[in-house]
């Protein structure tokens, strides 16, 4: 079977995963042969359609300086009488849910955890200086790159992504009594208090995501299901900053990191680089090797040669910072972080 755009036609291979709204195929464009994904989702009476979020956000970070952490809008289109509509993006390699569920002991290394978090985060970053917040961020929606973008960590799945500064710039009205949208599990306490979410929500999720990738012990809240519970268990939580990560040898760098988010209000700025310089004194206070490849390659996902990602980055303060050599981050000042 294939879908037709004025552009192109796709033929439609094996399916990639199902999501709450839709599903994803991996498709070959005829004439040039070459893989990309498709996600499609039905139209339904009087619901607009979530692909339209995405196809919004996925432009705005086409035209972002940073647009590396997004996958690109190749194609869009409808098919079976307009009953479905569908993009084309790049295709990608495994989630870092799949990641992690692949091997036992079903967690990655310290050093694999806090590589992967600060491309999450830097992708968090863009969205953010957009305006957008994600409101699903988990490990499901972060997936590998595939062949020579093997090592970048992409932000998938925007479809309750939400946009929150206006067009002067001006942050939108702050809203009480909402429906709880996303993710119990890995959802910030102002969402399940039905609150509007910010930027530093995101981050919030961003711990939790961490916790659950790289705790033996584990998110406290990882065997309940109920809202409501999990709610009051994020409550404690809050109220024992070290106790989410509680058991491993950079708890007091990550506890910083959650005590810092968790204070901050719904408009506040957020300073990345405090939280970034948090997560590499972890590495370096406790001899993590930020150098090392990912868990999950040479195992699990075959591709080239380990290939180098080099970008660079600025602070307020118009101070360089490097990531090179492979995903990591090493961030030239680390040298003279201060204290
Ligand atoms: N570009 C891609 N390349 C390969 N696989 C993909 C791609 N985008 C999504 N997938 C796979 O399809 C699954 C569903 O995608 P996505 O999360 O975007 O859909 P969703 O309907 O919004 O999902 P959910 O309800 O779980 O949030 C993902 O878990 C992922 O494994």
């Amino acid at each position: 079977m294939g879908v037709k755009t004025a552009k192109a036609t796709y033929i439609i291979q094996n399916s990639l995963g199902e999501g709450g709204f839709g599903s994803v195929y991996e498709v070959i464009q005829k004439n040039t042969k070459k893989k990309f994904a498709m996600k499609v989702e039905k139209h339904q009476k009087n619901k607009h359609l979530l692909l339209q979020m995405e196809v919004y956000i996925l432009n705005v970070m086409e035209e972002s300086e940073k647009r590396i952490w997004f996958t690109k809008l190749v194609d869009k289109g409808c098919y079976a009488n307009d009953g479905y509509s569908f993009i084309i993006i790049e295709i990608l390699g495994p989630s870092l849910y799949e990641l992690k569920n692949r091997s036992a002991p079903f967690l990655f290394s310290t050093s694999t955890g806090l590589s992967v978090i600060q491309q999450c985060l830097f992708a968090c970053e863009q969205i953010h200086h957009q305006g957008i917040v994600h409101r699903d961020i988990k490990p499901g929606n972060f997936a590998c790159g595939l062949n020579d973008r093997k090592n970048i960590i992409f932000m998938i799945d925007f479809g309750i992504a939400r946009r929150i500064v206006d067009g002067n710039g001006k942050m939108k009205e702050f809203r009480t009594g909402l429906a709880f949208k996303g993710t119990p599990k890995f959802a910030s306490l102002t969402c399940h208090q039905r609150n509007d979410i910010g930027f530093k929500d995101d981050i919030e999720s961003l711990l939790y995501m961490l916790c659950d990738l790289i705790s033996r012990k584990g998110l406290p809240w990882k065997n309940e299901y109920d809202e409501q519970i999990i709610m009051k268990m994020k409550e404690i939580a809050w109220s024992d900053i070290g106790s989410l990560f509680n058991g491993l040898e950079c708890c007091k760098e990550l506890s910083d990191i959650f005590n810092y988010i968790i204070r901050l209000k719904y408009s506040d700025d957020l300073d990345y680089l405090f939280i970034s310089k948090q997560r590499i004194l972890a590495c370096k206070n406790h001899g993590e090797d930020i150098t090392a490849p990912f868990d999950w390659e040479n195992n699990i996902i075959n591709g080239s040669e380990n290939n180098k990602l080099s970008i660079d980055i600025e602070d307020g303060n118009d101070q360089k910072y490097l990531l090179s050599d492979r995903q990591e981050l090493i961030i030239i000042k680390l040298l003279i972080i201060k204290n």
